[in-house]
């Protein structure tokens, strides 16, 4: 006995036509369809109504077709109402059948000639049944057998007709079940009813393509006889126990199934049943390869949108979208490969069985938007790499300048060995836990490699500047310290050595200099012109600064000229002051006092500085009017000095003209 407490059933399509895509969808989850991939089997049966057939079902594989009241008997019910006859088509799992078997319970047929009439539901429902199932029973009563007017007779032919509508049909078992078998043995009956089969084979027209194929290409026949249920039900029961056997592992290869090239994934099979009988009810043909390739591509489809959904709602990728915000996370790239390969293999697992073509041109479009939905947290986490690898750069670079390393070994060496860090996280050899790579993508870091690069190349420079100028101003301070003073003291006690005592001072601090920083610099790795130039530079600094003394001297030198004038025109050679007594010979006290003060002058303009200073920055009518207002004025009586700038700007012009060729050669 059956245990009919696994099965469950719902009708697939109403009397109407209508299909029951609810009730399918409810029924697929209830027996789980969806997971068995392509390992389950669909029978269907047809035959004559009210000829047993919800009978045979709920014994041979346990489920609750309605069946008629026995008590009422086939006869009286044809005579009376219609109302417990099987209308449309009814599904239901068989109950203890390995692979899961569905099972469909057809409309009876009333044994009338269809003609050409497609759209009867007698037709197409057998059409369906062929394009649905692998193996099709056709429940038939054994005196029929022989019979020209044979109830069944419309039936097969129906089933021959649409056969041909199916472009590269399955090849299906037809399993005749001969109900009320009489005592003639099978062995008698089985050959009268293939001649029949036969027979109506060849009355169906065929398309150009099969008028000479044999009915064995479409068709895997089988034959079973069954005793009366009503008459003899112990031997019913016993033949179906033994026909139901026949049922088990119906797919495996020699099964009872036919060679299931129309069979579409568990997971597609509502949908691919909806299609199958939209096509038919529009009349049109069915191509079924092209159908299980349109199966599989809205499958596919909603399997790959179903898995994007449940990876964007994911807890553990939401929480890594949104740390990565707010710095580096540990372990970034393996987390999400992770998790994406889990919703890929996801994906791979429920597509398994649909066509490799549509399958697979389907998993890149969901990996393309799964990469596309992830690749601003990787920017995010490559961005936070890139920069802490530059952090950790600075770092080391610092450290290895303060522990004495030259500059330019230090540069390079930090610079290779920290890029190369970021090139190993960036190829996925992990770099402080700190893992960018996703394994699914293959995508290019070379810009963000760039902008490191850039960052850390500029960081040197910008060190190297600073450096240089440290470097610099340290030369220049120690070159102010070594030549102001001495410079200054010597301009004081201006004499005739004053000028050469600064050359050979400048000469020497100046050379001393310029070895310190030609050496400092070698660290750097500088190119000559740039190292030449730094030196010249120093060089001009010297001068500089003596030129700078120079200038303040000479801003002194008046003062110092008007005092030396007035101290000796107003101090005799005792150095006592002088009293006036009109017999002094002026124009002499007044020569002798003027050398003296041009003396200062041509000891300060003893130099190259000097003499630009004097020509051309201390423009001579300046000259002129400095030296009238301080030496001229206090003797002012004297008409005839009125003369003396002239003779005065010649005289330092000849004198500056002198020195000048003296200090240039
Ligand atoms: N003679 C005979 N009658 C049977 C047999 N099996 C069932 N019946 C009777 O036939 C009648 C119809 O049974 P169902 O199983 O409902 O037949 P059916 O073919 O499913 O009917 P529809 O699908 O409604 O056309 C019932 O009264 C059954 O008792 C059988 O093996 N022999």
């Amino acid at each position: 006995m059956v245990n009919s407490e696994e099965s469950c059933s719902t009708q697939l399509i109403d009397g109407d036509g209508a299909f029951n895509v609810t009730g399918i969808d409810h029924f697929i989850k209830d027996v789980k369809l969806g997971d068995c991939g392509l390992s389950y089997a669909v029978v269907s049966i047809m035959g004559p109504q009210s000829s047993g057939k919800s009978t045979l079902l709920n014994h041979l594989f346990g489920t609750k077709f309605r069946e008629m009241d026995a008590f009422k008997g086939r006869h009286v019910l044809l005579m009376l109402s219609w109302s417990q006859t099987t209308k449309g088509i009814w599904l239901a799992r068989c109950a203890g059948i390995e692979p899961c078997t569905l099972v469909m319970d057809l409309e009876g047929t009333d044994g009338r000639e269809r003609g050409e009439d497609d759209t009867a539901f007698e037709k197409q429902s057998a059409l369906f049944a062929l394009a649905v199932s692998d193996i099709v029973l056709i429940n038939m009563w054994c005196h029929d057998i022989g019979r020209e007017q044979a109830a069944n007779k419309p039936l097969l032919k129906t089933v021959f007709q649409v056969m041909m509508r199916l472009f590269s049909p399955r090849k299906t078992t037809l399993m005749f079940v001969i109900r009320d078998k009489t005592r003639t043995p099978l062995e008698n009956l089985e050959p009268v009813l293939r001649e029949d089969i036969q027979k109506i084979w060849d009355s169906v027209p065929k398309p150009q393509a099969h008028k000479e194929t044999p009915l064995s290409e479409f068709f895997n026949v089988e034959v079973v006889a069954l005793s009366s249920y009503e008459e003899k039900e112990e031997q019913f029961k016993e033949q179906v126990a033994s026909l139901r056997q026949r049922f088990f592992h119906s797919i495996a290869p020699g099964g009872l199934a036919g060679d299931r090239r129309g069979v579409v994934p568990a997971s597609g099979f509502s949908f691919s049943s909806q299609q199958i009988w939209k096509v038919i009810k529009e009349n049109k043909d069915l191509d079924l390869p092209a159908h299980k390739v349109m199966v599989a591509t809205v499958r596919c489809e909603e399997i790959a949108n179903e898995k994007y959904s449940n990876f964007a709602a994911n807890e553990e990728w939401c929480e890594l979208e949104e740390a990565v915000q707010s710095g580096p996370v540990s372990g970034f790239g393996k987390k999400l490969s992770s998790i994406l390969d889990t919703s890929l293999s996801g994906y791979d697992a429920e597509v398994l069985y649909f066509d490799e073509g549509v399958r697979s041109s389907k998993r890149k479009q969901l990996e393309e938007k799964l990469l596309q939905l992830v690749q601003p947290a990787f920017q995010s986490m490559l961005g936070h790499i890139r920069s802490g690898t530059l952090d950790r750069f600075k770092d080391a670079f610092d450290k290895a300048l303060s522990g004495g390393e030259g500059f330019s070994s230090a540069s390079l060496r930090c610079s290779t060995s920290y890029m190369a860090q970021f090139d190993e996280g960036c190829a996925g050899v992990r770099l402080d836990m700190l893992d960018v790579v996703i394994v699914q993508a293959n995508w290019d870091t070379s810009k963000a490699q760039d902008k490191l690069q850039r960052d850390i190349d500029a960081h040197i420079a910008s060190v190297r500047a600073a450096k240089l100028a440290e470097i610099t101003t340290q030369f220049e301070s120690k070159l102010n310290e070594a030549l102001a003073g001495p410079v200054e003291a010597l301009l004081d006690g201006a004499n005739n050595d004053t000028w050469p005592s600064i050359k050979k001072l400048l000469q020497k601090e100046t050379k001393s200099a310029v070895s310190g920083l030609s050496s400092a610099l070698s660290g750097f790795d500088m190119d000559e012109v740039a190292k030449e130039k730094m030196l010249a530079n120093l060089e001009n600094y010297a001068k500089g600064v003596v030129e700078a003394k120079a200038r303040e001297e000479a801003g002194r030198v008046l003062n110092r000229m008007k005092d030396r004038f007035t101290t000796l025109f107003s101090h005799d050679s005792d150095s006592m002051p002088r009293i006036w007594t009109g017999k002094e010979d002026i124009r002499a006290i007044t020569k002798t006092s003027r050398s003296a003060s041009l003396k200062l002058l041509s000891v300060m303009a003893r130099s190259v500085w000097m003499m630009r200073l004097i020509i051309l920055r201390v423009h001579l009518p300046v000259l002129w009017w400095i030296l009238q207002t301080v030496l001229l004025l206090p003797i002012g009586r004297f008409q005839n000095m009125i003369h003396w700038p002239q003779a005065l700007g010649n005289r330092l012009l000849f004198i500056a003209g002198i020195l000048f060729s003296e200090i240039s050669t």
